[in-house]
């Protein structure tokens, strides 16, 4: 069964063809899009089946599913709740719905790998009325990045127990996952959450978003928070390739943005081990992950009283592929793995259409 795989996300659009064993068949990527019509390219091998990365699947949608008017106006009613990324999906979903009307769809939620969260995790600290009346609760995202990598970094170091995985892409996220299963993830209610990521902002003082509601339109809040913020606030560029060249020309902003980014980074990885109670494997994906050996080395450098050491050497030459980057003295090994979110949604498409 061949699978096209569309992948909406909040700075790229990924589309690729996987064919049997997950061969790539084709692949299309457009970097720093800006949403709006999802175009395939022409050139798209035979196509038996589509998978569709969906971002918020709420508290019901905790499986794949098969795509029918029902299951698009329950992914278009979350809207709300993921606004930068649901509009893309949708579009992804009618573009595919016009163009192969005939290809049976499948939606992967990146909440779902995250319903498996403890109530201890998922529960917030806010009124009891609150919560029943609209369901709020901890959902988390890049639920199917988290899952592929740490299967595959499990796979890679012949075991492990308790993982750390940093989706670090353009919107940013860690996961603790024992025995496959996800227990925290720094994301919440919605993708603005936890990690600085590039526009977006992560945690903040609930008294500084009251102090601001005083004082700014509701749309400018909502504006400043998802496309302001994050490393874009910080040092005027959302792009980390941008930071970098800025900071190494003197940019003495640049440069705080990606202290502030790693700091917050490391905090969140020691929070996702406390959660696991220790760390066997701590896995980066993603852009930034996959890319930028200084985070990684800078990030795990303040790790140290973990017994977590890098193989400098290894973290800044890597070989095409997926390797692990720690040195054998570790306590625990430390991986990078390239984000695989099609793999993880042909899995799910071929698991509901058999
Ligand atoms: N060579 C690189 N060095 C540093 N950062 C990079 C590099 N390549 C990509 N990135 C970062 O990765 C981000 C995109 O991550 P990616 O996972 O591809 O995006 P998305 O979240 O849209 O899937 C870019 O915004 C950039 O900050
Ligand atoms: C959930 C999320 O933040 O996705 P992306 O990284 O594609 O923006
Ligand atoms: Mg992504």
């Amino acid at each position: 069964m061949n699978v096209l795989v569309v992948n909406a996300g909040s700075s790229s659009l990924k589309l690729s063809v996987l064919g049997e064993g997950d061969e790539v068949l084709s692949q299309h990527h457009v970097e720093r899009w800006e949403g709006g019509a999802v175009e395939l390219p022409d050139d798209v091998p035979e196509v038996h089946a589509v998978g569709h990365r969906v971002v918020h699947g709420g508290a019901d949608l905790t499986e794949p599913v098969a795509l029918t008017d029902r299951t698009r106006a329950e992914i278009e009613r979350l809207t709300d709740l993921a606004p930068l990324h649901q509009p893309r999906a949708l579009a992804g979903i009618d573009a595919v719905t016009a163009l192969l009307p005939d290809v049976p769809q499948v939606a992967c939620f990146d909440t779902a790998f995250h319903a498996t969260l403890p109530p201890v995790a998922s529960t917030y600290p806010l009124p009891e009325r609150w919560r029943r009346r609209w369901g709020l609760r901890r959902y988390g995202f890049h639920g199917l990045s988290h899952a592929y990598a740490a299967r595959r970094a499990v796979d890679l170091a012949g075991g492990g127990s308790r993982v750390v995985t940093c989706h670090l892409g353009a919107g940013c996220s860690l996961a603790a996952v024992r025995d496959g299963r996800s227990v925290d993830t720094t994301m919440g209610f919605t993708p603005l959450g936890g990690l600085v990521m590039a526009t977006r902002s992560g945690d903040l003082d609930p008294g500084l978003l009251l102090w601001l509601r005083d004082r700014l339109d509701p749309e400018d809040l909502d504006d400043g928070l998802e496309h302001g913020s994050g490393l874009a606030g910080l040092g005027g560029r959302a792009d980390l390739r941008d930071l970098r060249e800025a900071a190494s020309g003197g940019d003495v902003d640049a440069a705080l943005a990606i202290d502030v980014f790693v700091h917050r980074l490391r905090q969140g990885v020691a929070s996702m081990v406390a959660s696991l109670g220790g760390l066997d494997l701590l896995v980066f994906t993603g852009g930034i992950g996959e890319h930028d050996a200084a985070v990684r080395a800078d990030a795990v450098r303040g790790l140290g009283f973990l017994g977590v050491e890098l193989d400098d050497s290894r973290n800044a030459d890597l070989d095409d592929g997926d390797t692990r980057i720690s040195t054998s003295a570790s306590a625990a090994g430390v991986f990078v793995v390239e984000a695989r979110e099609d793999v993880e949604i042909a899995r799910g498409v071929r698991r509901v259409l058999g």
